[in-house]
């Protein structure tokens, strides 16, 4: 989709926001996205995020500056500054980085002192007036950079990069706990469903934020970060989330602070990319026939076991239909780099598909040959896809992908869920029967073309989003 951006301004105005977030692309890629869209609204942005993205953003950041002042028409680029803080995670130690409980207390370890030092510098009384931060805006996985903030006497909001529904779960866990519904490590005790939204799917033990099926250790953690981000979202004086009040039109009046201003699209600018993106997929997708490929990808976290990995590309070829599937050098940490080199030339051996390490995904969503999407059901994935009109074939594997299933599912109707057999594992012939009811369900394609048009109007002149952002530009000049 490349909607027309609305409110894009020449003009400055007399903000500057330092954006924080954990360097992870789920986090990175939407947080960026609002980077440029403050910017378009006159607004200074410095990101600050870890010293590990560093290669991957700036190589992303200069591939992009060509494209910059064609759209703004003005200085754009200068607006939208990214500073790296050494965080000793260095690109050799890859095992730390791929083990989340340890990566997560490195950042939070290091990140703190950083993000205190880079204001007190930044608002020093001889600064620049533009130099000064005026606002800091905290990912929710960070929320307790708003204490710093709060601190020195800045404004604070919370920008939640998840699904409908999640506010309203993170604010409901002492009553969860209280009702002896969770205990008090998250882990459910009772099977009763919650309401979260009188639009959205009631919530099942399964769909909890915290759930990490078979890693105890990452659930405690998972919840104790989320559990210790509630008192900032009461407290914050926006929270600013990725998604369109039409996916939930009851979610903007859950706090009085609540925005919905999604869904952040990058639309040709930086994406906050971590990786070098394949671009022959494209002109693979423009020989393909309309709404004719399966695209299968699993973000940037979404694993496999070998056994199931084998059964995924062996449906893949069952179904008789062409494919582009993202299969990162880590997908499988089970099998060595060489024999995943030797199943995807196996697969790709089969003339229908096409397998790239990383692929521009805005793009390949927005590409008339794409007729569904086989997702983790991480956030920006879904956000990205329903954007786009795409059809969803659900394969959750960790935290609030379970929620996220089950409101593309049941709740929003655009999308199919794959069952796993009693042995827990996804057949070929569940991926290729899943499929193919998919692609010839027209009442789930009428829904996603519906879903698709509510989000294009949230982001157009006027629309909810677009109001909900100016709205909070508006504020921080207050
Ligand atoms: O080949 C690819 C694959 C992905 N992407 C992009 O990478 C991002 C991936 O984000 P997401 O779909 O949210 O998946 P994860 O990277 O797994 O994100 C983590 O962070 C999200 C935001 O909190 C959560 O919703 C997820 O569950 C969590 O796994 C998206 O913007 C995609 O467009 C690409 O550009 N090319």
């Amino acid at each position: 989709m490349n909607c027309s951006l609305s409110n894009v301004s020449g003009t400055a105005i007399n903000a500057h926001v330092l954006i924080l977030t954990l360097p992870a692309q789920g986090h990175v890629a939407p947080t960026m996205k609002l980077a440029y869209r403050l910017a378009d609204l006159g607004v200074r942005v410095t990101f600050l995020t870890a010293e590990c993205t560093s290669d991957q953003l700036v190589s992303e950041q200069s591939r992009n500056k060509d494209a910059l002042p064609k759209i703004q028409g003005g200085p754009y680029p200068e607006r939208v500054k990214t500073v790296f803080f050494p965080d000793g995670l260095k690109s050799t130690e890859l095992d730390e980085r791929r083990d989340t409980v340890k990566f997560l207390e490195r950042i939070v370890k290091v990140m703190p002192y950083h993000v205190e030092e880079f204001i007190k510098k930044a608002n020093q009384p001889e600064s620049e007036k533009d130099e000064k931060i005026t606002c800091v805006i905290a990912d929710f996985v960070v929320a307790w950079a708003l204490e710093i903030a709060n601190k020195m006497g800045l404004k604070g909001a919370i920008f939640l990069s998840s699904a409908p529904g999640i506010v309203s779960m993170v604010l409901q866990i002492p009553h969860l706990i209280e009702a002896g519904i969770i205990d008090a490590e998250g882990t459910p005790k009772k099977t009763e469903k919650v309401m979260l939204s009188p639009y959205l799917p009631a919530l099942s033990s399964d769909d909890y934020v915290w759930n990490f099926p078979g890693q105890k250790e990452l659930q405690k953690v998972g919840f104790e970060f989320v559990r210790s981000g509630e008192p900032f979202l009461r407290t914050s004086n926006w929270v600013l989330c990725n998604w369109y009040r039409d996916l939930d039109p009851s979610a903007d009046g859950l706090l009085p602070t609540t925005l919905s201003i999604g869904p952040l699209l990058a639309n040709d600018r930086p994406s906050g990319n971590m990786f070098s993106e394949d671009l022959t997929c494209l002109s693979w997708l423009d020989r393909q026939p309309p709404g004719s490929v399966v695209y299968v990808s699993f973000g940037s976290t979404g694993t496999l076991n070998s056994h199931q990995f084998d059964e995924l590309a062996l449906g893949l070829q069952l179904m008789g239909r062409p494919f582009l599937w993202v299969v990162r050098p880590d997908i499988s940490h089970e099998v060595a780099s060489a024999t995943v080199g030797l199943r995807n030339r196996r697969a790709d051996d089969h003339q229908l598909g096409k397998i790239v390490q990383w692929a521009p995904q805005e793009k390949v969503l927005a590409h008339p040959s794409v007729g569904c999407f086989l997702t983790h059901c991480g956030w920006n994935s879904t956000v990205e896809g329903i954007s786009m009109g795409v059809p969803l074939l659900c394969w959750p594997h960790t935290g609030d992908q379970f929620y996220v299933r089950t409101c593309i599912c049941d709740g929003w109707k655009v999308g199919l869920e794959l069952k796993p057999n009693e042995d827990g594992i996804f057949t070929r012939h569940e991926i290729k029967s899943k499929v193919d009811e998919l692609l010839i369900n027209g009442g789930i394609r009428e829904n996603a073309l519906k879903i698709k048009r509510l989000a294009l109007m949230s982001l157009s002149k006027g629309g909810s989003s677009s109001k909900n952002l100016e709205q909070f530009v508006a504020e921080l000049v207050l």
